[in-house]
């Protein structure tokens, strides 16, 4: 039985601290951190400023909870039901991927050319597909106030999720989640469009780290024999509804460049930029017709 929590600021950081660490979390000083924050609503300032700040039985009773979840592999972020992305804090579902920080990557890689569409043009129309909790659009769509969205994805959990996130982000009236297999139900033109597919091949999966295994769904991660289905889907079909001179933007797994390249060449694309994320791997790859 765990020792009981204590009811002040300061020494309950340490003993959360203290709990993750001895059950050997990587990060257990940020996780016991996030997690006392979260569930007694304070603030890092809040620790520093007065240490003897008293914390109730009700948020004690959270935390208890949320550490020992933490302790049997949970990741925090599940744990506290959102994620900050591009500065945006995303609610998360069982049907959704958590985001990940080389995602931005994306983002930024996209970016600058929304930018510009939308200033030229007064407007910026983009594609997500497989929009999960909705991260990417919605990060394009806070960057570029002329800009709308339409997410799309395979499961109706995960475009609920989407949807929430750009009503509580006040997006709703930019963002369309639209249920679809890839362009199945997709109609009209983009002038970009942007996909961070599932691309793990399927036998890689059981030798993840349980973290993801366990907790990312797993039709956001398998993608198929080879890991590389969704790509072919996505080069084959997208002429159909990019806008001349628009831009096709992917994430790749670190090793997949060449061979994600190779299959827009196939279809008519030409690379046109590759960029790294924070790790400096190879992760997101753009197209051009
Ligand atoms: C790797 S996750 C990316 C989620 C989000 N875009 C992000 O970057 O955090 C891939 C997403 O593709 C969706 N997906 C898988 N197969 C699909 C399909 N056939 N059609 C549409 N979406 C699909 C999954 O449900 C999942 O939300």
């Amino acid at each position: 039985m765990a020792d009981l929590l204590p009811a002040a600021l300061g020494p309950l950081l340490r003993a959360a601290r203290e709990r993750l660490t001895a059950a050997g979390i990587a990060d257990a000083v940020l996780d016991s951190r996030l997690i006392v924050e979260h569930f007694s609503g304070t603030t890092r300032a809040d620790a520093i400023a007065e240490p003897g700040h008293p914390v109730d039985a009700k948020a004690l009773a959270a935390i208890e909870a949320a550490l020992r979840r933490r302790v049997a592999g949970e990741p925090v972020h599940r744990i506290l039901g959102y994620r900050e992305f591009y500065g945006l804090r995303l609610s998360l579902s069982a049907d959704t991927l958590e985001p990940r920080p080389d995602t931005e990557t994306l983002v930024d890689a996209v970016l600058p050319f929304a930018k510009a569409t939308a200033e030229r043009l007064g407007e910026c129309r983009i594609l997500d597909l497989g929009t999960g909790t909705g991260a990417i659009a919605l990060a394009l769509l806070s960057a570029v106030p002329a800009a709308t969205a339409t997410g799309v994805d395979i499961s109706p959990g995960a475009l609920a999720t989407a949807t929430r996130n750009a009503e509580d982000l006040r997006l709703g009236g930019r963002f369309k989640a639209l249920h679809s297999n890839w362009f199945e139900k997709v109609s009209g033109r983009y002038h970009v469009i942007v996909a961070n597919p599932p691309y793990i091949p399927t036998g890689d999966i059981e030798n993840l780290q349980a973290e993801v295994r366990d907790f990312d769904p797993r039709r956001a991660l398998d993608g198929g024999v080879d890991g590389l289905i969704p790509y072919r889907i996505i080069a084959g079909e997208a002429e159909g509804f990019l806008e001349a001179q628009g831009k096709v933007a992917v994430e790749i797994g670190y090793t997949q460049q060449s061979e994600v390249t190779a299959i827009f060449a196939g279809a008519g694309y030409r690379l046109v930029e590759v960029r790294r994320d924070l790790g400096g791997n190879d992760r997101v790859l753009v197209f051009e017709r």
